[in-house]
C-alpha cells in the first residue's frame, strides 16, 4: 500500500459514493438544500480536471418554479418523440419509466460548457476538439459523487432539445448545455439502477469489457488482465 493512499475508512467512503451513487428521478423530497451544502457540491464540481486547465464549465442554479415548469414542458415534448422510437413491449415499458424529477426536486443545476474559454488554442485540445465537453462531464461526476456523500440525490435529464434548452436558459451561442441536473434529498437511494429494476437493461459483466493489448486479443495473452479478472470474480459488477 502506498504511503500516499487514503486510510481504509476514507477509501471505503470514496468507493461507497461510487457504488451507491444513483440517478434519482422518483424519490425526491421537497426539503431545501442549504446554501453551504450546495456550495460544497459546486466547489467539488469546479475541482474536476479539465483539458489545458480550461475550466469550461458554468453552473446555472435554478430554483424558480416557472423555469422548472418550462423545462418540464420541453422534456415532455422530447420524451413523447423518444417514446415513438420504440415498438411493442419496449414502447409500453418505456412509457412506464419515470425519467425526470425536474419539478419534484428543490434545485436544478444546468452545467454548461463554454467552448471559447481560454482562447482559440487550448493546450491539449487541438486534436480532440470534444475534450472541453469531456471535462465538463467530469465536473458533473464530481458533483454527483459529492452529492451522494452528502445524502443528496441527483438525476440527469438529457431528454430535451439542446437548442430549446439553451434558449430557455438564455445561453450565448458559444455555451453548450451539457447536463441538466435535478438535486434534492431523497426518501431512499435504490440499491440498483432504476432501469435495471424495471427490466430495461442490466449491468454488463466487467470481464466482457476488458481487452488485452488490442481489441479482441485473448485475455491469456495479458497476464495482468488475468489477475484483474481473478480479483473481479465473484464481486458485483
Ligand atoms: C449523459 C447521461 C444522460 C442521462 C443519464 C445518465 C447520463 C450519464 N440518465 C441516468 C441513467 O439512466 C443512469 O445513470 C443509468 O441508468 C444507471 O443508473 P445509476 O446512475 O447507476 O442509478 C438519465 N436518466 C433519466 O431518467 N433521464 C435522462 O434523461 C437521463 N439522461
Amino acid at each position: 500500500m502506498s504511503e500516499h493512499a487514503f486510510s481504509e475508512e476514507q477509501r471505503a467512503g470514496l468507493y461507497r459514493a461510487i457504488h451507491e451513487r444513483r440517478d434519482v428521478r422518483s424519490q425526491f423530497l421537497p426539503d431545501p438544500i442549504a446554501p453551504d451544502v450546495l456550495a460544497r457540491l459546486l466547489r467539488a464540481a469546479h475541482h474536476a480536471p479539465s483539458v489545458g486547465f480550461m475550466q469550461p464549465w458554468d453552473f446555472i442554479v435554478i430554483d424558480s418554479l416557472a423555469t422548472k415548469q418550462a423545462m418540464k414542458a420541453l422534456y415532455e415534448r422530447a420524451n413523447a418523440d423518444a417514446a415513438g422510437r420504440f415498438e411493442g413491449e419496449r414502447a409500453a415499458l418505456y412509457r412506464r419509466l419515470k425519467l425526470e424529477g425536474i419539478v419534484d426536486s428543490p434545485v436544478n443545476v444546468c452545467i454548461t460548457c463554454d467552448r471559447t474559454r481560454g482562447g482559440p488554442h487550448v493546450l491539449g485540445r487541438n486534436t480532440m476538439l470534444e475534450a472541453d465537453l469531456f471535462s465538463t462531464c467530469l465536473a458533473v461526476q464530481n458533483l454527483w459523487l459529492a452529492a451522494r456523500a452528502e445524502g443528496i440525490g441527483v438525476g440527469w435529464v438529457s431528454i430535451v432539445d439542446p437548442v430549446e434548452l439553451a434558449a430557455l436558459l438564455g445561453l450565448p451561442d458559444h455555451v453548450v448545455p451539457v447536463a441538466y441536473l435535478c438535486l434534492g434529498y431523497v426518501s431512499e437511494f435504490l440499491a440498483r439502477p432504476e432501469l435495471e429494476t424495471a427490466g430495461w437493461r442490466t449491468r454488463l459483466p466487467l470481464e466482457s469489457l476488458l481487452h488485452g493489448n488490442r481489441w479482441g486479443d485473448p485475455l491469456d495473452n495479458a497476464p495482468l488482465l488475468d489477475a484483474v479478472l481473478d480479483d473481479a470474480n465473484g464481486k458485483p459488477g
